[in-house]
């Protein structure tokens, strides 16, 4: 397996939308790194373009080091020795499981016997040993995914792109198919690019993590790096659901538009100014309900939602003309109820940096093993 290193990528589309602006990245060999990112921010494109199905505008894209896309062209895809699998199963019907494994090495011209050799040790692999001559269509969504799977593997690739493709999946199989494909990625140290819009399944799999935001890389860390230090609110929002007050941080704490204060001093991480003008970021987590009329209570408002969480449940309440999200363990509030928030901790974002990311703070660009 190879590292992939990424220097100033940018991609624009004929239309002239940006898919990219300036992307810098390095992932380790054997790391397994997830892009995530709302909408259009540019997952897709990015993942596309370390293929080679899409040519950027400015960059130089290198694995280990071997220069894919930069001044002097770009490899085609087929000559980056890279394994991909998209979210649905590009699987051939007419050809049987054993022949859709094979394909990469009839392409190469591998010869017959070490194409079945291989074939039989991929099907193996992911679990489907045995079935080389089965027909595609009898087999459930799940074994064709590993099949397409076993596809991206056979040919020992440098690395393994994977394109939502475990979100066609039902739930109980996609949770199987996560702890399998990362059992798998772990044991043979693969190198994994992972794109999902499934925050949990990109904080659950990867060693790190690459939160993107209109083409530009906002975050990059491990999941405990960007809980602790999302670094941003648009990564504290995007990733963990924060609550984003604007307002003021002064002697006494945070004090939002209206002039209460919502968090005390000390419980405010981001920022040693005596005073200065920002966005204060709440995890659910950190929100508590109290009584309405508590005196240590921010503010009070009434529950709009109120959905039920096996460990908390996620609870909203409009504070104000802002619905602050609340993670509740033990009884929920029932949607009408008016209740007292308390913000116990919070993260503080002056403005300069500005609330669609800005320039945040760089985390060490590690490379996790995990
Ligand atoms: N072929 C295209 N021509 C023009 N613009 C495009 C094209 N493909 C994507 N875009 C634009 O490029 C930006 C990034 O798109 P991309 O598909 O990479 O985002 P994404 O993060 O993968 O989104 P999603 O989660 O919705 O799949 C968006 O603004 C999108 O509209």
């Amino acid at each position: 397996m190879s590292a992939i290193t990424l220097t100033s990528v940018g991609l624009r589309y004929p239309d002239g939308t940006v898919g990219l602006a300036g992307v810098d990245l390095h992932i380790g060999d054997g790391e397994f790194v997830a892009l995530v990112g709302p909408s259009g921010s540019g997952k897709t494109t990015l993942l596309r373009t370390i293929a080679g199905f899409l040519t950027p505008t400015t960059a130089t894209i290198c694995i280990d080091d071997d220069i894919v896309a930069g001044d002097r062209g770009t490899v085609p895809p087929e000559k980056r020795r890279l394994g991909m699998v998209f979210q649905q199963h590009a699987i051939w019907p007419h050809r049987s499981v054993g022949r859709n494994v094979g394909y990469p090495l009839e392409v190469t011209r591998t010869p017959r016997r070490e194409r079945a050799t291989r074939v039989a040790a991929t099907l193996d692999l992911v679990g489907l040993g045995g079935y080389e001559n089965r027909d595609p269509a009898t087999l459930s969504g799940g074994q064709r995914q590993r099949v397409a799977l076993a596809r991206a593997l056979v040919a020992q690739p440098r690395a393994l792109l994977l394109d939502e493709a475990l979100s066609a999946l039902d739930e109980p199989l996609r949770d199987r198919l996560r702890l399998e494909l990362r059992a798998l990625t772990r044991a043979h140290g693969l190198t994994v690019v992972h794109v999902t819009h499934d925050r949990a399944e990109a904080l659950a799999l990867a060693d790190r993590v690459v939160v993107l935001g209109d083409g530009e890389l906002r975050r990059v860390g491990t999941p405990e790096e960007l809980l602790t230090t999302p670094g941003t609110p648009f990564v504290a929002e995007f990733l963990w659901s924060a609550t984003l007050l604007e307002g003021r941080l002064d002697a006494t704490g945070f004090v939002d538009t209206d002039g209460s204060v919502v968090a005390a001093r000390g419980a405010i991480t981001g920022s040693d100014a005596a005073e200065e003008a920002g966005t204060l970021a709440v995890l659910p987590a950190d929100v508590e309900l109290r009584a309405p009329d508590a005196p240590d209570a921010w503010t009070s408002g009434i529950v709009t939602s109120s959905l039920f969480g096996r460990d908390a449940s996620d609870v909203v309440i409009a504070c104000n003309g802002i619905g602050v999200r609340c993670a509740v363990r033990g009884p929920r509030p029932r949607v009408g109820d008016r209740v007292g928030v308390t913000v116990r901790r919070a993260s503080f974002h002056p403005q300069h940096r500005g609330v669609l990311g800005g320039s945040p703070a760089a985390l060490p660009d590690t490379v996790a093993t995990g």
